[in-house]
């Protein structure tokens, strides 16, 4: 199958190179022109612990997309959903298929566009980051599933991305994921706002009763079962704790694509997408700090984190 991946920064550069690399039809599309323009003269480079190597890899511009595609995969952070969603909304061959490969439930913008019945959604874990034009740091190797998104079944079109993509497996819950991803995102963002490596804020003890507070939170909201993965267990957070640390701790990249964002690109995050999906007294808080640091009114700092654990004792009195 021919597979366009719309976005090809972290996670899209990632699989798209493992996947070229594996022989599959890929082009990557992306609107950093540096970076694509980097892939087509040297190859794209993938780093790290895992991999070092470079592909030859076809790579575009949005502008230059062909006018049918079959099969595409959404990598844009979600407040780029609506543009990438634009590209397929008149491309998309009719028996086409979008899977998305983003955090968060970001499937409802592509919807709008492409129709719900040409969606497949994942849950993906890797950790990675773009390093500079054509370079991506690939972490680790972690949790990958692809489903419908709709329970039922595990269809052919959900095995036959799963088969082509690497690390991943198909599942007949692929919410269940995205929304255990949603509690682990929602200990990242509260991260985030300081500038302590993942596995620390989970480690230190002082943070424990926020993690627990926020990840309850997220749990409560949860539509569907929640899936447990690369540690963590919904039923046992402080022992999720802990083993996401030690994931984390094996982990070249040390802090989240949040942190990044803030602190690294200086670009505004996707926390309000997020926010869409799950509210409460404890993540609208980080969601205003997360705003302030945005919005220059606040740095990524170790008090931040203080402040939000000192809201939950108040929350929690
Ligand atoms: N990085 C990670 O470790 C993980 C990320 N995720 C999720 O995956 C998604 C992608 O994240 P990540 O790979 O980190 O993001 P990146 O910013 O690294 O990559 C996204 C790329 O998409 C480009 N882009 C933006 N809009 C368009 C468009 N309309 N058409 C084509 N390209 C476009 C961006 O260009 P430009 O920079 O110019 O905007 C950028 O190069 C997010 O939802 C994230 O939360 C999930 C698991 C892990
Ligand atoms: C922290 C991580 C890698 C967890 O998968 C992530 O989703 C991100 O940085 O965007």
């Amino acid at each position: 199958m021919k597979i366009h991946i719309i976005g090809a920064g972290a996670i899209g550069g990632t699989l798209g190179a493992r996947m070229a690399r594996d022989g599959h039809d890929v082009t990557l599309v992306d609107a950093d022109e540096a970076h694509v323009r980097a892939i087509q003269e040297h190859g794209l480079h993938i780093e790290g612990p895992v991999d070092d190597f470079t592909v030859r890899v076809p790579a575009i511009t949005p502008d230059e997309l062909p006018a049918s595609i079959d099969r595409a995969i959404v990598a844009v952070k979600s407040l780029h959903t609506a543009s990438a969603a634009a590209l397929l909304r008149d491309r998309l061959a009719p028996e086409g298929v979008v899977l998305t490969v983003q955090n968060g439930l970001t499937a409802d913008t592509l919807v709008e566009a492409v129709g719900r019945e040409r969606i497949l959604c994942s849950f993906v874990n890797i950790g990675a980051d773009v390093l500079g034009p054509g370079r991506v740091l690939q972490g680790n190797v972690a949790t990958f599933r692809v489903g419908e998104i709709d329970p039922g079944p595990i269809t052919d079109r959900a095995r036959e991305f799963a088969d082509a993509l690497p690390y991943a497996e198909a599942t007949d819950n692929v919410l269940g994921y995205l929304w255990g991803k949603e509690v682990y995102g929602a200990m990242m963002w509260a991260g985030a706002v300081s500038d302590l490596a993942i596995a620390e804020t989970l480690e230190r003890p002082e943070y424990r009763p926020l993690m627990t507070a926020l990840s309850e939170e997220v749990l409560a909201q949860a539509p569907v079962r929640v899936e447990g993965f690369d540690g963590f267990e919904p039923d046992d957070l402080p022992g999720s704790f802990d083993r996401l640390a030690a994931f984390n701790r094996r982990s070249a990249k040390t802090h989240s694509g949040i942190y990044r964002d803030l602190m690294v690109r200086k670009r505004k995050t996707e926390v309000d997408e997020v926010h869409k999906d799950i509210q409460g007294p404890i993540f609208d808080r980080v969601v205003e700090m997360i705003h302030d640091i945005e919005e220059g009114r606040r740095t990524c700092e170790v008090a931040n984190l203080d402040e939000l654990a000192a809201h939950v004792d108040r929350v929690r009195a």
